[in-house]
């Protein structure tokens, strides 16, 4: 077999049986010669016998020319069998360049190829195209055969069984299930707008009541719209109520009768929505006019006190459409000092001369990768920092650094425990990876830097051991500018905080070393699961909550974190958040509980103090990527509940939209809202089973945690931040502490933990 390529190329043009057409040499079977067989050959074939079959004979064809007789100007192909010539387009070889093709050693073309699957008996000359074909045609109709076989018996049986129905009675029957089925529908959609109506209605007079103390002028259209609404509302809660009873049981086959019923009272309802819905209009007219006017007043308006063992009616006449005005904080934002020392402790002689002498004839024998004016290597836990040239193979430690990283885990240890004493539980960052520096002559430099890394754990200090040349490391504050800076002896050691990191760069000047060589060692506690590292801080509600790598009762291996205490808003420490990749605040019920905060506008206060902290935060700790912000829960208390109504709808529409990267810890809502779930999550206040509306109990603390884990990871997984300045925040409905009304059992109910 061969091609006609470049090489040796053959158009049709140049055939010399390029008139020749291959159809002509097409002969029907019975032309060929051959003995016919006994069925006829339609019979056989299962093919009309209208046309002739396909046949090719080998004798009649022009193997030169291509059968389909054009003059495509292609390269040409020939079977290894019948020797036709076939243009490679015809045979679907397109694309397959000459090379390839030459190098096949056999090629069968259509008509000699036989499909694999067994083709078709028979003694007509028929191609093999055509054989396949036929033969895959017939397989399929074997195989539809025996399915539909198979199915006939339960096909026959369903045929007897609707023999035997009254498609009278069926049809009828559909029909009215049918009439009945839409009507419900009809039914129900009406029942959920009266029902959102309803709530409207009631949050309007409640507003139209409060107004009423405040504003003579538009007393008497207002009166009278409440009158006319009030005899609608009594109306159509007879009218729900009638809905909602019991329908008469009713024979069968009389289910157009309680069709009527039911539509009759539907049409009431409608009636009945129309004229609420127009009273409904006129008494928001008047209230417009009137809620700009006393807006001011409003804010600096007392809350009454609302006892709380005997108002049964909602406490909260707020109305979500009613946008808090902005709260603006004083600019520029205090300064809060970072309290953070370029280095918190020192040590000459940390090492004896025997150990510096093995270490740095080991590091004289290791291989060092170039960076800008020094060269690097690293142990352990592979350390990656901004800037990096080089990712240099992190080996696991060598034995002879071994020693050297338990002395410095135990320093690591002190420094953790004495920070955090009263948290023992705590797991001590482990000390996992050592960089080593090599500085080779004068000439050598460490670029400035800070290593404020995501990967460095916020509370792993960083310990440098030198080795060799000494020399002086630069400190320089960002914010003011201001240097100090720190000798190196030989055998040395000086450690950092991970948290002065946010406010210090550090750097090795080109001259501060004289000729020589000079190795250092940072160690610090590195991982990729520190950038989920978390600083909460929180009220009495974040007790239940803990860091740590246990399964259960902790934010596990993958959160890493620490808690620190702040009952009211003036204990955030913003310090205690420096170098965390995330904050969580869950503080404020215990300002707005004090005595003092007697008007929306003390609660307002209250907000502008936690939004201050907020800024605070974000100016000191560069590396913080989202503060997330925990709602107040409601509480048992209906005076105090006004207030986290308006401390919370203050959150939603002043500092979610206008602080960047501060987000809500998702699920606060039906955590609230939920009666049931809210008195399991609550504390037990006495022994007669009451619940403490105040304080998550340890349930409650565990679904806290994971909808504050819930809302970390959720934003590290593509959260879109869809802030609109509308009754929607963050894409959320802004929604108001659920209305709290007094349980049948006399406590309250409703609002929550
Ligand atoms: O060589 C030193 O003393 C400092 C090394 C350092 O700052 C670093 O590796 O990030
Ligand atoms: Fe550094």
């Amino acid at each position: 077999m061969g091609l006609y390529g470049k090489n040796r190329p053959i158009s049709d043009s140049n055939s010399p049986h390029r008139n020749k057409s291959v159809s002509n040499a097409r002969k029907t079977p019975n032309s060929t010669g051959k003995k016919p067989s006994s069925k006829s050959e339609s019979d056989v074939l299962n093919v009309s016998s209208q046309k002739p079959l396909p046949s090719l004979s080998n004798k009649h064809r022009n193997k030169a020319n291509c059968p389909c007789n054009q003059s495509l100007g292609s390269w040409k192909i020939d079977c290894s069998k019948c020797h036709q010539f076939w243009h490679v387009d015809c045979v679907g070889l397109k694309g397959i360049n000459d090379k390839t093709i030459n190098s096949l050693t056999e090629y069968l073309c259509p008509f000699c190829f036989v499909s694999p699957v067994p083709t078709i008996e028979t003694t007509v000359d028929v191609c093999h195209i055509c054989r396949n074909t036929l033969s895959l045609q017939q397989t399929n109709l074997a195989y539809e055969s025996s399915t539909a076989a198979n199915n006939l018996e339960s096909l026959s049986q369903f045929c007897a069984s609707l023999g035997s129905l009254d498609m009278d009675s069926l049809t009828k029957n559909m029909d009215t299930l049918s009439q009945f089925d839409s009507r419900l529908k009809h039914i129900l959609l009406k029942e959920n707008s009266l029902i959102g109506l309803d709530t409207e209605i009631k949050t309007l007079s409640n507003l139209l009541s409060e107004h009423k103390q405040h504003n003579e002028s538009h007393l008497v259209t207002a009166a009278s719209n409440n009158q006319s609404l009030s005899t609608c509302i009594t109306e159509l809660q007879h009218n729900i109520q009638l809905l909602q009873q019991p329908l008469p049981q009713s024979p069968l086959g009389s289910s157009d009768e309680l069709l009527k019923v039911i539509s009759d009272k539907l049409e009431k309802l409608c009636r009945d929505e129309t004229d609420i819905t127009t009273s409904l209009e006129h008494l928001k007219e008047s209230l417009a006019v009137r809620s700009t006017e006393h807006e001011h007043q409003q804010l600096a308006r007392p809350y009454e006190t609302i006892p709380t063992q005997s108002v049964p009616e909602p406490a909260f006449p707020l109305h979500p459409s009613r946008i808090p005005p902005k709260v603006e904080c004083s600019n520029p934002v205090p300064k809060v000092p970072h309290r953070q020392l370029p280095v918190i402790d020192s040590k000459q002689d940390f090492l004896n001369q025997a150990e510096a002498d093995e270490l740095k004839t080991f590091f004289d024998g290791c291989i060092f990768n170039s960076e800008n004016g020094h060269s690097v290597t690293s142990f352990g836990s592979p350390y990656q920092y901004t800037g990096s040239k080089s990712s240099p193979p992190a080996p696991s430690f060598p034995d002879c650094l071994k020693p050297l990283l338990e002395r410095i885990n135990t320093a690591q240890s002190d420094i953790y425990r004495s920070m955090y004493p009263d948290q023992p539980y705590l797991t001590v960052p482990e000390i996992n990876s050592c960089l080593v520096n090599k500085y080779e002559g004068s000439e050598s430099y460490l670029p400035k830097h800070s290593d404020c890394e995501v990967s460095i754990h916020p509370e792993s200090s960083i310990f440098t051991i030198s080795l060799g040349q000494s020399c002086d490391i630069k400190f320089t504050e960002r914010e003011s500018g201001s240097v100090s800076s720190q000798s190196c002896p030989d055998r040395s050691l000086y450690v950092m905080s991970r948290r002065s990191q946010e406010v210090f760069d550090h750097e090795i000047e080109q001259g501060s070393m004289s000729d020589g060589t000079r190795y250092s060692l940072t160690s610090r506690c590195v991982s990729w699961t520190h950038k989920n590292s978390t600083c909460m801080i929180g009220d009495s509600n974040t007790r239940f909550l803990r860091f740590g790598s246990h399964k259960r009762g902790t934010f596990g291996e993958q959160m890493p974190g620490q808690k620190f205490w702040a009952p009211k808003i003036r204990d955030i420490d913003p310090v205690s958040c420096m170098g965390y990749s995330n904050v969580v605040l869950l503080c404020g019920i215990n300002d707005i509980k004090e005595s003092h905060v007697q008007c929306e506008k003390d609660v307002a206060d209250c907000y502008a103090e936690l939004k201050l902290k907020i800024k605070q935060i974000k100016l000191l700790s560069p590396s913080t990527k989202a503060v997330f912000v925990c709602q107040l829960l409601p509480t048992k208390d209906l005076t105090l509940n006004r207030k986290v109504n308006d401390f919370n709808r203050l959150l939603h529409f002043d500092l979610f939209p206008t602080c960047k990267d501060v987000e809500f810890v998702e699920g606060f809502n039906q955590f609230v809202c939920n009666r049931v779930l809210a008195a399991e999550l609550s504390m037990h206040l006495d022994r007669l089973g009451r619940f403490d509306m105040l304080h998550l109990n340890r349930a409650g603390g565990r679904v806290l945690a994971g909808l504050i884990k819930k809302s970390i990871f959720l934003r590290f997984h593509g959260g879109v931040d869809k802030r609109r300045h509308t009754g929607r925040v963050n894409g959320r409905l802004y929604s108001n502490v659920v209305a709290t009304r007094l349980h049948p059992s006399g406590l309250v109910d409703g609002c929550q933990v």
